[in-house]
């Protein structure tokens, strides 16, 4: 049992199922609050590139973005971004950009920017950003028809076109980084800072 210690309750800034999922399963007992920010506006104006500080930008926007409206709470924001080469991806809109994602990735290594930030009474008070090397099997277009077809729709709620802890895991030949950060969540920092603050003791 995870004790919550914070005189306000926590907040998950997010509508992600995977980060939900993984906070609860560390013990939290939290809120999910849907960060209303427009993420790939918010990307442009900022003319960044590099995908770990853009993952850090929208992180905290999120975190920010809910934490105004929250005063006390400890507000989490994350955001993942894919990155082959200098090619940043996005979530597939549907099948088709999927697949056309999976043909580019396979046979090749892309790396995985999962950044978390916390803010409170709308100010950052800790923020990590951890990556994870994903190396795509080649697959041929039967292969990656026959994927698609089994994972159906939940490709277009990851980053990736992929569920690592499910069937996604058919795709890969190596992975290097932790599970958390594959999933969008660097759960090892963000309990560090917060048992560091003592707002949460096991
Ligand atoms: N279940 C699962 N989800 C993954 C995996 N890899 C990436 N994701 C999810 O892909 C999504 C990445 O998109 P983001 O823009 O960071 O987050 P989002 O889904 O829009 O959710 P918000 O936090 O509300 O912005 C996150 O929800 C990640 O949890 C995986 O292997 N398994």
């Amino acid at each position: 049992m995870v004790f919550w210690r914070g005189t306000s309750p926590l907040i998950l800034a997010s509508q992600s199922s995977a980060r939900k999922m993984l906070l609860a399963n560390a013990g939290l007992e939290f809120e999910a609050v849907t960060a209303d920010i427009d993420e790939r506006g918010i990307q442009a104006a900022s003319e960044l590139s590099n995908p770990r500080e853009i993952g850090l930008l929208l992180a905290r926007e999120k975190a920010k973005a809910v934490s105004v409206h929250r005063p006390g709470s400890h507000v989490i924001g994350a955001d993942q971004t894919l990155a082959l080469g200098d090619r940043l991806f996005n979530k597939p809109a549907g099948r088709t950009q999927a697949l056309a994602q999976l043909r580019d990735l396979a046979g090749h290594s892309h790396e995985l920017n999962s950044a978390v930030a916390v803010a409170h009474d709308g100010k950052i008070v800790f923020e990590d950003v951890s990556v994870a090397r994903m190396t795509m099997r080649q697959m041929s277009e039967a292969e990656l028809s026959a994927y698609l077809d089994a994972a159906g729709n939940a490709v277009t709620t990851s980053v990736g076109a992929y569920q690592l802890e499910g069937l996604g895991i058919h795709l890969f030949e190596r992975i290097e980084g932790d599970h958390f950060t594959i999933l969008g969540l660097p759960l090892l920092p963000l309990l560090a800072f917060l048992r560091n603050e003592q707002l949460i003791a096991v």
